[in-house]
């Protein structure tokens, strides 16, 4: 791997089990994000938004990282044309709170800066307890500028969030847990079942109600409540429509479980 420039080789292996896609991310020594990661991205994650039999979308790292963050020796470039490259970092975030499906970000080890940044943007985070996590760009002379500064006060308050990324400190996953940062923390050696038995269980609900939840929460926060209640209204007329809510209701009163196939 050329440190610091364009990848030669494919850094994501996408594989499938069942409805369940997991992309895993393998840019050694650290999965840091330089341009070649991030059109790679974009690349893998269409189809897997678009295919209804993908129903659960996992992003995992490899060995001691989950992703490091940006690659700090591709950062040092400056110019504008490098900067809005990386910056395309954003579009991955947005693909994937855009994605019609769960996705869920298996963090197998240390989540910092732009890693920290991408899983804020999954709807689902899990921490292996080995693994850091944290927005340490100050010390960079940087401020979480790849929507870490607009997606962490949303998660935790603008204090909170204002404090972590001024200290910039890496905090242990039980800190993380804690504070809300993350939603799981497993034993690493727990944490590769703990990830597929999750993600199995969110690929079998139905899928079409989480992909209306994603867009009314995501077009609805932030609006005043009678615009945002008129989201949240287009978004029911939808859900009535689906098969899924058909079964999930009539299986309730035939006292069965229901079986939704995501549409
Ligand atoms: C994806 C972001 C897109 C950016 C958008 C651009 C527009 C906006 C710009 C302004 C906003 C910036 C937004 C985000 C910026 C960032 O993400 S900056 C980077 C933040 N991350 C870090 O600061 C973490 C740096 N790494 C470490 O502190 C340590 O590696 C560690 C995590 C504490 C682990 O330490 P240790 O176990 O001692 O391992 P190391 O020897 O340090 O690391 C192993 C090798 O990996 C290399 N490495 C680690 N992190 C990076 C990295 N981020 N970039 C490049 N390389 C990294 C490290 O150098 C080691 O390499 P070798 O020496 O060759 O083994």
């Amino acid at each position: 791997m050329n440190e610091g420039t364009e990848n030669p080789v494919p850094v994501l292996n996408v594989t499938r089990e069942g409805a369940v896609a997991t992309i895993r991310i393998d840019r050694p020594p650290a999965n840091a994000v330089d341009p070649a990661m991030i059109e790679e991205f974009l690349t893998v994650l269409a189809p897997l938004a678009d295919d209804p039999a993908v129903r659960c979308v996992v992003l995992t790292g490899t060995g001691r990282f989950f992703v490091a963050g940006a690659d700090i020796a591709v950062m040092r470039d400056l110019s504008d044309a490098n900067q809005a490259k990386m910056r395309r970092w954003i579009d991955v975030q947005r693909a994937l709170e855009r994605a019609p499906k769960p996705v869920v970000a298996a963090m197998n080890g240390h989540a910092l800066g732009g890693g920290a940044e991408l899983s804020l943007a999954c709807d689902l985070r899990i921490l292996a307890d080995n693994a850091s996590f944290g927005f340490p760009e100050m010390a960079l002379g940087l401020f979480p500028g790849a929507g870490g500064s607009q997606r962490l006060p949303r998660l935790v308050g603008p204090h909170l969030a204002k404090r972590l990324m001024i200290d910039g400190v890496r905090l242990s996953a039980r800190r993380a847990l804690e504070l809300g940062l993350v939603d799981v923390v497993v034993p690493q050696e727990e944490f590769a079942e703990t990830v597929a038995a999750t993600a199995r269980t969110l690929a079998a609900k139905p899928t079409a109600a989480i992909a209306l939840l994603k867009r009314v929460v995501d077009e609805g926060y932030g609006l005043p409540i009678e615009e945002a209640l008129a989201r949240e209204e287009k978004g029911v007329q939808e859900l009535m429509r689906s098969a899924d809510a058909a079964e999930g209701l009539q299986a309730f009163l035939d006292k069965r479980p229901p079986e939704f196939t995501g549409r």
